[in-house]
């Protein structure tokens, strides 16, 4: 196999490729960027316009979608796997990757759309650098452009597989990308209501990508994912870069369950504490009236909504950022 079909090896060692470009036996090219980033260019003439980003690894310690990224580069750099779409492959955060860690100083996925220059370390530098690669990637005009940004989650989740779709004031979600979502094993969707600081919601607002954040199930080491079920999702990842999908307007969306944020519960002060157990599942109810956190002075974040649920529960988090996230079954839905 192609040297840079092992660009999940290089990435661990800290080493760069002795030939940044290669071409596999079927005819694609495979270009080195940086650390963690390499291009596959399919030739011309099989070429369908589509620019796909896949990345993973944004938190170091979330192996299930490096393993499967690393799983579709193998494949292409084989020649198993015939693209005809342009791809960029990224492992976010090599520093983190190599120890195991979420992050090394600070959560890299909340340094997005500018707010990387509001701080410095090796995130803030990953952030800027990341913003530069997806923005060159997809600047050809006139070309579709997706972006699935693959994460699993701290904790266990009563809805294993779901997408978050980010937010942009005027754009409506696609419905086409719902259907494809489902087709990809998502239960579920969380409809984004305001701008972000992610990746995927850059991609999406900054340089017009369908763009996602994909939660896979529970982060494990490397070699221990046996119990996180990707198989759809592979399947589909290889059905788009082959260009072999069944056409998108006739999916249905059935199975698939919508939500929309309520409210992002934004930890203040070392004073903040969260009324919940350290186990508890993503997407757990919680109870009208229910008092789920409080915070300095009388901060107090109390349950009003019907059907109301909590995801990405964390307290640990830096004063500022977010704790978690009440959401709510979507109800008005303008779709594209
Ligand atoms: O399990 C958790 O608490 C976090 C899992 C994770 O990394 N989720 C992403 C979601 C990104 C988004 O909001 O689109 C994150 O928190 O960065
Ligand atoms: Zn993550």
């Amino acid at each position: 196999m192609l040297a840079l079909g092992k660009l999940l090896e290089l990435t661990l060692a800290g080493r760069e490729p002795a030939e940044k470009t290669q071409l596999t036996v079927d005819g694609v090219r495979m270009r080195w960027l940086t650390e963690g980033a390499l291009e596959v260019r399919p030739p011309e003439v099989r070429d369908n316009g589509l620019d796909l980003l896949l990345s993973a690894g944004i938190h170091g310690n979330e192996t299930a979608p490096i393993e499967l990224l690393d799983r579709l580069l193998q494949a292409i750099a084989r020649g198993e796997i015939k693209p005809r779409a342009r791809i960029l492959f990224l492992f976010g955060n090599p520093g983190a990757m190599r120890t195991g860690a979420r992050f090394v100083e600070e959560d890299l996925n909340r340094l997005f759309n500018g707010r990387h220059e509001t701080s410095s370390g090796p995130e803030a530098l990953r952030a800027c650098e990341l913003e530069h690669l997806a923005e060159t990637f997809f600047s050809p005009p006139e070309r579709t452009r997706l972006h699935y940004d693959l994460h699993t989650a701290i904790r266990g989740s009563k809805i294993e597989q779901f997408a978050l779709y980010p937010y942009k004031e005027g754009r409506a979600h696609s419905r086409n990308e719902l259907a494809r979502l489902r087709a990809a094993g998502m239960e579920a969707v969380l409809l984004q209501n305001k701008p972000s600081i992610v990746f995927s919601a850059y991609t999406y607002d900054k340089l017009g990508a369908e763009a996602f954040t994909l939660e896979l199930g529970k982060a494990r080491p490397f070699g221990q994912n046996g119990g996180v079920n990707v198989e759809r999702l592979e399947l589909r990842l290889q059905q788009i870069i082959e260009g072999t999908e069944s056409p998108l307007a006739e999916a249905s969306l059935d199975g698939l369950q919508l939500f929309s944020v309520a409210r992002e519960v934004i930890k203040h002060s070392d004073a903040f504490i969260l009324h919940l157990p350290a186990d508890v599942e993503n997407f757990c109810e919680l109870p009208k009236g229910y008092l789920l956190a409080q915070d300095t002075g009388k901060t107090r974040w109390i349950i009003e909504e019907e059907g109301a649920r909590i995801i990405f529960p964390n307290p640990k988090v830096k004063n500022g950022l977010r704790a978690g996230m009440i959401i709510e079954p979507a109800r008005a839905l303008a779709l594209a």
